[in-house]
């Protein structure tokens, strides 16, 4: 028998886990896999939990079940340790974009019997200052709309909540001043009105935002916008949804495994989707750091 420790929010997208609780943990017994659960009570819980997990010893992996926030929590509880377990994530959010870009299917019976095979892939974590992200980091304005949107309205309407936050959001866009230095690249410096450090191809609800953005290769996949108008936004928006906006000239695309950006502004970022502090940042790609079960 091996031993897992289940990680849920029971408020993650539409409350889906509690309906499912009981049938995941009795596939997974059927399986050989033997899980305690805890549910998280707020923000920061999943991290404790996740780091007492590795800490207390005793298991054998981890499994979170959430939304991206949750996923974000618990790698953060994980990533710093020595003896970092093997993870499994069963999708239960609203967006969902990390298990969208690993190919984690959504059935919660066939995610099941993936874990239960024990097949573990490595794959690279990305650390922003002393925080750790798995999926995206990013600044400027647009990025905010992530942490705007209540959680009640995500339940109700989901994915549509975003694109309607988007949109109002999109009509106060303003640039910010920023110096970019990555590694291999000039340095930047100029007017942007986001930019976007991309570890997966899937954010956002976008799956064309960085289509050759690798999980294990090492590597980021960074994307700036210059200073452009409304207009010229909505044109890049609907450019990004077929994925044809990297030759663009208002956007700066190039890879890298390190990069550093500081701004006379006042800039927060954003970190799978959750508030991640304020610049200046460096921002480390910390190659095939944990193993996920996909
Ligand atoms: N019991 C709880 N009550 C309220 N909030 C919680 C609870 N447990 C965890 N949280 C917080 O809920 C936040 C959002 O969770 P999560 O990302 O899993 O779901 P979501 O927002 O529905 O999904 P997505 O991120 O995909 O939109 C987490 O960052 C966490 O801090």
């Amino acid at each position: 028998m091996k031993r897992a420790r289940l990680i849920y929010n029971p408020t993650s997208g539409r409350e889906e886990m509690k309906r499912r609780l009981a049938d995941i943990l009795q596939r997974l017994d059927a399986g050989g896999i033997e899980t305690s659960v805890h549910a998280t009570t707020g923000e920061g819980d999943a991290t404790a939990a996740a780091a007492d997990a590795v800490e207390r010893g005793g298991y054998d992996l981890v499994i979170a079940a959430g939304g991206d926030g949750t996923l974000y929590e618990v790698i953060n509880g994980m990533a710093e340790k020595q003896n970092r377990l093997p993870l499994g994530v069963f999708p239960m959010g609203t967006t969902n974009d990390f298990a969208r870009a690993l190919g984690i299917p959504r059935q919660w019976e066939d995610y099941c019997d993936l874990v239960i095979k024990q097949e573990a892939k490595p794959l690279d974590i990305g650390k922003a200052n002393d925080k750790y992200f798995i999926n995206i980091a990013g600044g400027g304005s647009l990025t905010e709309l992530t942490y705007e949107v209540p959680s009640k309205l995500k339940t109700m309407i989901g994915q549509l909540a975003y694109y309607w936050k988007g949109i109002e959001k999109m009509v106060s866009l303003a640039p910010q001043e920023l110096t970019i230095r990555a590694a291999g690249q000039e340095v930047l410096h100029d007017e942007f009105m986001l930019f976007l450090i991309a570890n997966t191809n899937s954010v956002g609800g976008f799956d064309k935002l960085a289509p050759g953005a690798m999980i294990d290769d090492g590597l980021f996949d960074v994307l700036a916008v210059r200073n452009c108008n409304l207009a010229e936004m909505i044109r890049l928006v609907t450019l990004a949804l077929r994925g044809e906006h990297l030759s663009d000239k208002k956007i700066i695309h190039f890879k890298t495994d390190y990069m550093e950006v500081t701004s006379p502004g006042h800039v927060q970022l954003n970190l799978d989707g959750e508030l991640g502090g304020t610049l200046p940042a460096t921002f480390r790609n910390l190659p095939r750091h944990l193993k996920v079960f996909r």
